[in-house]
């Protein structure tokens, strides 16, 4: 099968790109290296150095069909400054699907897989696992954005029958087993990835964004799935979409602390994590962890990376091997 990937250049992508072609698909990039690497994607894979608000551009990388059809990881994605900067987000993650929708519609593509996110639901706190029934209510512009798209995306396939699935992944973290792909965001606003440099005295002491939350020890808790976990979920999807479009909350189903993270680290890498209380992060919900029986009953799926530690240590690997990320730039 031959796929486009946006955003094959960043965290998620890169492991997407990896695992497609894997499983020996002919994967081709569309990616403007605005937060991600030309060295994250593999020899062999043809890339279109493409910013997708670019309409003419992408519909050109478009025409160059048949495609068997396109993922989409291309977006920014950081909650914080979507608040700061709404209507950017509104273009950056809205404007440019619709550029890319529109594409797919015009070129006739029949399957669209979408990078939604956990973010659609900011809403009050949950303590119970979030399933699809959940009601959509965004608690910021990078949550609303996505999910514009899903709507989108909704009437697509009403219309035109482009089918989607929309992927509402919790929280990505991990690196390639073989050391092929990692996390490097800069600045890096994840927590693990931060976890591990503050291990490694790269940075000074961790800041935890609130310690007085309505959790067991105070901290946030989240659900952490595995990136080449999630690149196999995309795999198992694009299967399912053949005659329908479909939508679902992806991750272990697990809830760690942000004090579990700290823990995890100290216990994989030996060394222990300086960190301080911080005051809450404006927008974080105390929990959010998913409920991933749909996709599991429907595609079969099931993590390998179950435990933090074993994800925690894939990324701790990559950081060791790959101090400076993908040395393209100073990561922060
Ligand atoms: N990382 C997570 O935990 C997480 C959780 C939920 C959802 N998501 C979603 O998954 C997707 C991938 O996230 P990630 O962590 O890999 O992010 P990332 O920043 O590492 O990757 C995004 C990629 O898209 C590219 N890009 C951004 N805007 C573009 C544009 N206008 N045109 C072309 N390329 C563009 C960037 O250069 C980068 O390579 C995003 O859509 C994000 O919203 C991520
Ligand atoms: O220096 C830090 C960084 C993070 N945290 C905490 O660690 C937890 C996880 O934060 P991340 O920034 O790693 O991840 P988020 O849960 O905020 O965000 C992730 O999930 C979101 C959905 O809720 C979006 O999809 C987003 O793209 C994705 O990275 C949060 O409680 C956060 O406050 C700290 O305490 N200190």
């Amino acid at each position: 099968m031959r796929y486009l990937v946006t955003g094959g250049a960043g965290f998620i992508g890169s492991h997407v790109v990896l695992a497609l072609c894997d499983a020996g698909h002919d994967v081709e990039v569309l990616d403007d290296l605005s937060t991600g690497h030309r060295a994250a994607i593999p020899e062999g894979v043809t890339f279109h150095e493409v910013d997708l608000l670019d309409a003419e551009a992408t519909d050109a990388v478009l025409a160059r069909g048949p495609w068997d059809g396109v993922l989409h990881f291309a977006a920014r994605s950081l909650v914080a400054e979507s608040m700061e900067d709404p209507l950017g987000y509104f273009r950056h993650n809205g404007m440019a699907s619709l550029n890319l929708i529109q594409s797919c519609i015009v070129h006739k593509l029949r399957k669209f897989v979408f990078s939604s996110t956990a973010a659609l639901f900011g809403g009050p706190d949950r303590a119970e696992a979030i399933d699809e029934t959940a009601s959509v209510i965004p608690g910021s512009p990078y949550g609303e954005s996505k999910a514009q798209t899903e709507r989108v995306l909704h009437w697509a396939d009403r219309v035109h029958g482009l089918r989607s699935a929309c992927m509402r992944y919790f929280n990505a973290a991990g690196a390639d087993a073989l050391g092929r792909a990692g996390e490097d965001h800069a600045p890096e606003t994840h927590l693990i990835p931060l976890v591990i440099d503050a291990a490694l005295g790269r940075r000074p002491a961790l800041r935890v964004f609130g310690t007085d939350y309505p959790t067991p020890d105070g901290s946030c808790i989240r659900d952490y799935t595995h990136v080449a976990d999630l690149a196999h979920a995309h795999l198992r999807v694009l299967a399912r979409i053949e005659d329908r479009s479909v939508t679902y909350n992806i991750g272990n189903g697990l809830g760690y602390s942000n004090l579990d993270v700290i823990r995890a680290v100290e216990r994989v890498t030996g060394r222990s994590v300086p960190w301080e209380p911080a005051p809450r992060r404006p927008g974080d919900p105390a929990v959010l962890v998913a409920d991933p029986r749909r996709f599991h009953e429907d595609t079969g799926w099931a993590p390998r990376f179950r435990e933090l530690e074993a994800i925690v240590e894939t990324a701790w690997r990559w950081r060791e091997a790959h101090p400076e990320g993908y040395g393209d730039r100073i990561s922060a």
